[in-house]
């Protein structure tokens, strides 16, 4: 038996032994740990514009040795650094609301909004993988399996989000994060915006200008956001497939550095790829990253690609369907009620972990009016920020629409609030999809059986008619809206849907099962760094959902007659709704590996909701306006289930939580462990083309300093993580040419400085870029600042 070794400590004299001693040494081996609500912070995953990334674990499950704790990544925002009415409030409040809405395996889970006097704290899943540009870094491209596998992943998620209303607009390999069985998570949706009709165009402009769509940066009309979301991912598959990034070929502007070469490049010289790069990812890529949004493939189309077939029961999961699984999936307790006379919710925030009396004053005073939750920021076409408006007069039906707005509930503190409203809407919205569910196991006393088309798609009629040949012509797709002309023929049946969800059940019991070793040494796995990040936000408007016609630059069009795909420019006409019912359960062959994550697995999570949500408060009035893609099939269909089957999006709580102080946190980083995540940040290989992070140029590792004294044993060994970077704008203009060789290694050294991406306005640049023109020294040097400013930052185009 170990002992514990003797100290004699010699005061004046007199020996003082063990017994004397032992409550001072046991105090001071006491494992002191840094806490957060319900929370073990640990070291940092890395930082962003709000602050950093802690990885947490949930202190309730350690009690029990055998239970892995819960591990969570914290997004700390100090309060005091979010001016009121900010941009970057504005920004955290739509990332947290756009969350609390998004259900989907590969949409980064919101698991609470937690605050104390100083910090919120948005507990995110934690996804463990790492970054995913890094992995490709690592592997300098993709198999294309893998790729595909990825993709699919990629679009399914963004689809999803499509279909609730939400376009991310700011997608890119940076924004992608892998969870530990190496599926994808789609993070950072502080550009996030709500569409609400087919055909809403956007005025602002948002992303990094590698990934953003020509339309947002050749012109000032506004633009089709689900198509740039699009493009977004076509570029991710190109930089899988190929290794590096489209367009960085350019003789005259090798560096990228100048945009508007840049955009004129990609508008008017053809896509081209290396040699490995197979005939089909390729004709998908050409369709996705056609210039001319008009002709760009649709997300329905490039689910029915051939190349993606091998995923097609995973595509053929509808929104719908994803909620009722991931809901099925989720532990849910029913919360607290409130007092039936409380008009208010009732916050737990006073009952904060230290309990003490400053933390009870900096507890949220909780407005009633706060019930209401304020509109999002609508989009201003003077690219300004603007503060939430008052409701449109078409009824647009979304949580934060069509209710009485509360003028000052913008404040940091009140996020939280806004999520512990939701949290009671969420809970509402829960018993009625459960209600909803219900009726659909007892489909004859449901009246309102969702109508599903069930089909097969060349059986449909209209627009298809033309799909290319390397379009999946027996591809099934389940919707839940039928096509025009169609009533419901077919009614889903509550165990197809149940097929499906015990399908990725089955998975994902499987793969955990294999990886539960993995998941034991889950606190081994962190890293930090410091990412450059977006930080401004400028909310604009809508532009007209009337207008349907995008007046096009000729550059586009000149361009497009490049990009255009070899067939098939009936890609983008909208399909007829198709299922076939004999596929519409996948088949655990064809799935891809995915799931494995808690939404998927019959077991319990680790983390009691309750205990940490503590009061949820059911409210009484969701309308659930961003779902607002669901309710445009409701009306289409004149199908009331659409309506049920807004997903439970997580609970989310607000909590006071008063353990971890500003000093803690900061102090905390010293120390932080980060042993996977480095292996991916060796010093990079010249050989690779690829470097993702050129573009945004090299920049200084947050040393972060996690633990304090107290919080040694919390936090896991650090490494001081040093981010590689660099994505490499290449000279060679030679097609299907790869261009490993190229050095860029000066390039990727050019910059050490610590750089925070920022988003910047910037106009838009004219159709024909003046050519560049010897200029005196100091201008340039003063224009390459602003271009290596502009090329380093996800950029507010
Ligand atoms: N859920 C997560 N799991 C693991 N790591 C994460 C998670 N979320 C964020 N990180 C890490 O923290 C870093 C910063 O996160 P993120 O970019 O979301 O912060 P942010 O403050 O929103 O920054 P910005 O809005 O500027 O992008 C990420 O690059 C990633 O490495």
């Amino acid at each position: 038996m170990a002992s514990i070794p003797q100290r004699h400590t010699y005061y004046g004299g007199e020996a003082v032994g063990l017994s004397d001693l032992r409550g001072t040494e046991g105090s001071r081996h006491r494992r002191r740990h840094v806490t957060f609500g319900p929370y073990i912070l640990g070291s940092t995953l890395g930082e962003g514009e709000f602050g950093r990334v802690k990885l947490g674990w949930s202190k309730h499950a350690s009690n029990s040795p055998n239970e892995v704790p819960k591990q969570v990544a914290i997004k700390l925002v100090r309060r005091d650094t979010i001016p009121k009415n900010s941009e970057k409030e504005i920004k955290i409040y739509r990332e947290i609301n756009a969350l609390k809405h998004l259900s989907h395996p590969n949409i980064v889970r919101l698991e609470e909004v937690l605050q104390n006097s100083k910090y919120i704290g948005i507990v995110l899943e934690y996804a463990s993988g790492g970054e995913f540009y890094k992995y490709i870094q690592k592997k300098r491209r993709l198999k294309e399996g893998v790729a595909c596998r990825l993709f699919v992943q990629l679009v399914s998620g963004v689809h999803y989000m499509h279909a609730k209303g939400l376009v991310h607009r700011d997608l890119k390999l940076e924004n992608l994060l892998l969870d530990k069985h190496e599926n994808l998570v789609i993070t950072d949706f502080g550009f996030v915006n709500e569409f609400f009709a087919h055909n809403e165009l956007m005025k602002t402009s948002c992303g990094s200008p590698c990934y953003a769509a020509p339309e947002l940066v050749v012109s000032s009309k506004p633009y089709e956001a689900r198509k740039a979301d699009i493009w977004s991912c076509g570029v991710i598959l190109y930089a899988m497939l190929a290794g590096y990034l489209p367009w960085d070929d350019d003789p005259k502007n090798p560096d990228g550095n100048d945009i508007a070469k840049l955009y004129h490049y990609i508008t008017r010289t053809p896509l081209k790829f290396p040699e490995y790069v197979t005939p089909l990812p390729r004709d998908l890529l050409r369709r996705i990253l056609c210039p001319d949004p008009k002709k760009r493939i649709s997300m329905r189309n490039i689910e029915k690609h051939e190349w993606v077939r091998p995923h097609l029961p995973f595509l053929s999961i509808t929104p719908e369907e994803w909620d009722r699984t991931m809901l099925s999936n989720q532990v849910f307790r029913p919360p607290k009620m409130k007092s039936q006379h409380s008009s208010r919710p009732r916050s737990n925030c006073s009952t904060s972990s230290t309990g003490s009396k400053s933390d009870k004053r900096d507890s949220l005073v909780i407005d009633s009016a706060l019930v209401n939750l304020p509109a999002p920021p609508q989009e201003s076409q003077s690219h300004v920020i603007t503060k939430p408006s008052p409701p449109s007069p078409e009824l647009r039906r979304s949580p934060v629409r069509g209710m009485n707005r509360h003028s000052r509930s913008n404040s940091a503190a009140s996020i939280a609030l806004q999520a512990v409203v939701d949290a009671e809407r969420e809970h509402n919205m829960q018993q009625e999809v459960y209600i909803s569910l219900s009726k659909k196991n007892h489909p004859h006393k449901n009246r309102n059986t969702p109508a599903f088309i069930v089909q097969r798609s060349n059986t449909h009629s209209g627009t298809s008619g033309n799909t290319s040949s390397l379009m999946n012509k027996d591809s099934t797709i389940v919707e839940t809206s039928p096509a025009k002309g169609h009533t419901s023929k077919t009614e889903p049946k509550s165990n197809e849907l149940h097929t499906l969800a015990t399908s990725i059940n089955k998975d994902s019991q499987n793969i955990r099962s294999k990886t539960n070793h993995t998941a034991n040494q889950y606190h081994h796995f962190a890293a930090h760094h410091r990412k450059p990040r977006p930080t401004s936000y400028h909310p604009g408007s809508s532009a007209s959902a009337a207008e349907t016609s995008l007046p096009y630059p000729s550059m586009l069009a000149s361009g497009e007659a490049q990009n255009q795909p070899a067939a098939g420019s009936s890609f983008d006409s909208t399909p007829s709704l198709q299922i076939e019912p004999s596929s519409v359960a996948p088949s655990g062959n064809q799935s891809p590996r995915m799931i494995s994550r808690k939404s998927f697995s019959a077991s319990k999570p680790s983390l009691d909701l309750q205990s940490v949500s503590g009061d949820l408060i059911k409210s009484q009035n969701d309308t659930g306006g961003l779902t607002k893609g669901i309710n445009d099939q409701m009306q289409e269909t004149g199908n009331d289930e659409a309506r049920h089957s807004r997903r439970y999006s997580g609970v989310v709580v607000e909590k006071t939580c008063s353990t971890v102080t500003e000093e803690e946190v900061n102090s905390k980083d010293d120390h932080t462990e980060i042993s996977k995540r480095t292996v991916m940040e060796k010093k990079p290989d010249n050989r690779k083309r690829f470097s993702f992070l050129s573009f945004y140029s090299t920049y200084e590792t947050s040393k972060s300093s996690l633990d304090t004294n107290e919080s040694k044993i919390a936090s896991p060994p650090t490494t001081t993580r040093k981010q590689s970077s660099s994505i490499r704008q290449t000279t060679t203009s030679e097609p299907e040419e790869p261009k490993g060789n190229r050095s860029v290694a000066s390039r990727r050294t050019r910059s050490s400085t610590k750089i925070y991406r920022q988003s910047v306005m910037v106009a838009n640049i004219p159709e024909s870029a003046p050519a560049a023109q010897p200029r005196p020294q100091n201008d340039q040097s003063t224009a390459k600042k602003v271009v290596d400013f502009f090329k380093r930052r996800s950029m507010r185009i």
